[in-house]
């Protein structure tokens, strides 16, 4: 596995490191300030102590939380720093985007494909993305928009993130700090774009950005994180914006309590509880992600189910579980097991209830409403599965929102502190070395959807992209002569 010293070894923790604390409740005064948090409970994922010249330390507001300081990146505390200007608190919440009407389907697909998280080419191919972009989302539209219209013709999610927005802005003002949230999204409206937009017509001037995925992928938070460092490093406003980024969240003890209250309520509707087999269904990435490009996906994924199983345990309930990932997309092969097959292994295996957890997101979206209510119900009983339950996405459950409320809150002391004349995005390189942790060298991935990676020097490399574009200019000319879809079937095999 390639660049990804943060995960590689794990050290225990001592006990919160009292002294340093107080020095950081204090607005981040002292001699280091924290920063981006990589964070771990019980467990924290450090080589030595010190990652790259950067002290691990316990953060004050989450006393197991570890972050890492660099000596040398000292700067005036945010509330020096700010003067007199009048302080104006902002919450950006990220989020994928969904297309709200069938016509929205393909510009929707495009702008997925077309962003290089999702399918990253060669150097020399990349030229080719958008292109690629526009074959795949016209092959894929099809299929995706039944899959919206069977859930009412378009996607809830920012229906539901608007809730979510509203829930949080109320919850805060109830903790006695009011702010304004937006949201951004990826790859439809309210574009992340337009967001930072309203943020300075707003003027707000400590923004806490906080991506509503509860664990950390490159295709999700980190590619909504390489848009924002890219946007703001080109807009002379957005750079001295003082920010800080809550990268993921998935060992929240309030979002943990949350998924297990939601499990027990759904749990309890079964007739013999005990027989039930929690189903963690993840949304999947592929595998190139975590063993190449050293995606923390999984690892986060696997600890979060840890995580809610043990709250579940204490709560009295034994049940069995399993974590599977769903939703993929092209020929590569993803993170296993895949949810269909584990489905029907269970059957064979003789179970008999089986209660789906969605895990990867927090708002209701198609891949609730369709691929696990109906795709994957019909499946449980056509292998066996006679009972069959679904915990509902958290939404704006009360607790959840609270929690996220408590997140920002606990960030916005270290919001600014390291802000400086830098060009990245969280203070002096950490969304940096937040991305250089799973992606150090950018290196290229097999796209999930089409593959040529066979070169390995630069030359080969040149000459893969060459290959790539002439093949694919030999496809396209063969489907216009033919009147038939070569890369189809490809495209669409899931
Ligand atoms: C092709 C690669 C994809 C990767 C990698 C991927 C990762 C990923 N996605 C989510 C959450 C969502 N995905 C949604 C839609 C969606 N995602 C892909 C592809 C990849 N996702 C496609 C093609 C689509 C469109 C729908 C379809 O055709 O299947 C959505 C939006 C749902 C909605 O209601 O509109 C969400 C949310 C996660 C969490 C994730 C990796 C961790
Ligand atoms: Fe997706």
């Amino acid at each position: 596995m390639a660049s990804f010293g943060l995960m590689q070894r794990t050290v225990h923790c001592p006990q919160p490191l009292v002294e340093e604390r107080s020095s950081l409740v204090a607005g981040c005064s002292g001699r280091g300030l924290p920063v981006i948090q990589r964070q771990r409970r019980g467990v924290c994922s450090a080589t030595n102590g010190v990652q790259r010249g950067r002290v691990l330390r316990r953060t004050a507001a989450s006393p197991d939380v570890v972050s890492f300081v660099d000596p040398n990146d000292i700067r005036k505390p945010a509330a020096a720093a700010a003067g007199p200007t009048v302080d104006k608190v902002g919450v950006l919440l990220l989020n994928l985007g969904g297309p709200e009407k069938l016509e929205d389907v393909k510009p929707f697909l495009y702008n997925l494909f077309a962003d290089p998280e999702i399918i990253r080419l060669p150097a020399a191919a990349q030229f080719l993305q958008p292109l690629l972009a526009t074959i795949i989302s016209t092959l894929r539209a099809p299929k995706s928009a039944e899959g919206y219209e069977a859930i009412g013709g378009g996607s809830p999610l920012r229906r539901i993130t608007d809730e979510q927005a509203e829930a949080l802005a109320q919850s805060l003002r109830a903790k006695g700090q009011p702010a304004n949230v937006y949201v951004g999204m990826r790859y439809w409206h309210p574009y992340t774009e337009e967001a930072l937009e309203h943020i300075k017509a707003d003027g707000v001037t400590r923004l806490v950005i906080l991506p509503l995925y509860p664990q950390f992928s490159i295709s999700t938070s980190g590619s909504s994180l390489r848009l924002l460092e890219s946007l703001f490093k080109s807009d002379r406003a957005l750079k001295s914006l003082r920010h800080t980024v809550i990268p993921s969240w998935y060992q929240r003890r309030g979002y943990v309590s949350a998924m297990a209250d939601l499990i027990v309520e759904e749990l309890r509707k079964f007739r013999d509880v005990p027989s039930v087999e929690l189903f963690f269904s993840a949304h999947g990435v592929p595998k190139s992600y975590v063993e190449e490009a050293g995606d923390p996906y999984k690892e986060e994924m696997e600890e979060c189910v840890r995580l809610i199983m043990a709250e579940v345990k204490q709560r009295g309930f034994a049940n069995t579980h399993t974590l599977a990932y769903q939703s993929r997309v092209g020929p590569a092969e993803w993170l296993k097991p895949y949810t269909d097959e584990s489905i029907k292994e269970l059957g064979q295996r003789g179970v008999k209830s089986l209660l789906a957890v969605p895990i990867s997101f927090v708002s209701e979206h198609i891949e609730t409403l369709e691929e696990i209510d109906m795709e994957y119900r019909e499946l449980a009983e056509e292998s066996g599965i006679r009972n069959w339950g679904r915990v509902p996405a958290l939404n704006t459950n009360t607790a959840f929102i609270n929690d996220l409320a408590d997140a920002v809150m606990e960030a916005l002391p270290y919001v600014g502190c390291l802000a400086g004349p830098t060009d990245s995005l969280v203070p002096l390189g950490d969304l940096e070395m937040l991305l250089q942790a799973y992606d150090r060298e950018r290196r290229t991935l097999p796209s999930p959807v089409v593959m040529w990676e066979w070169g390995w020097t630069k030359s080969a490399e040149t000459w893969n992209g060459r290959i790539a574009m002439i093949a694919i200019i030999i496809i396209l000319a063969l489907e216009a002569a033919s009147g038939q879809s070569i890369l189809k079937n490809l495209f669409l095999a899931e």
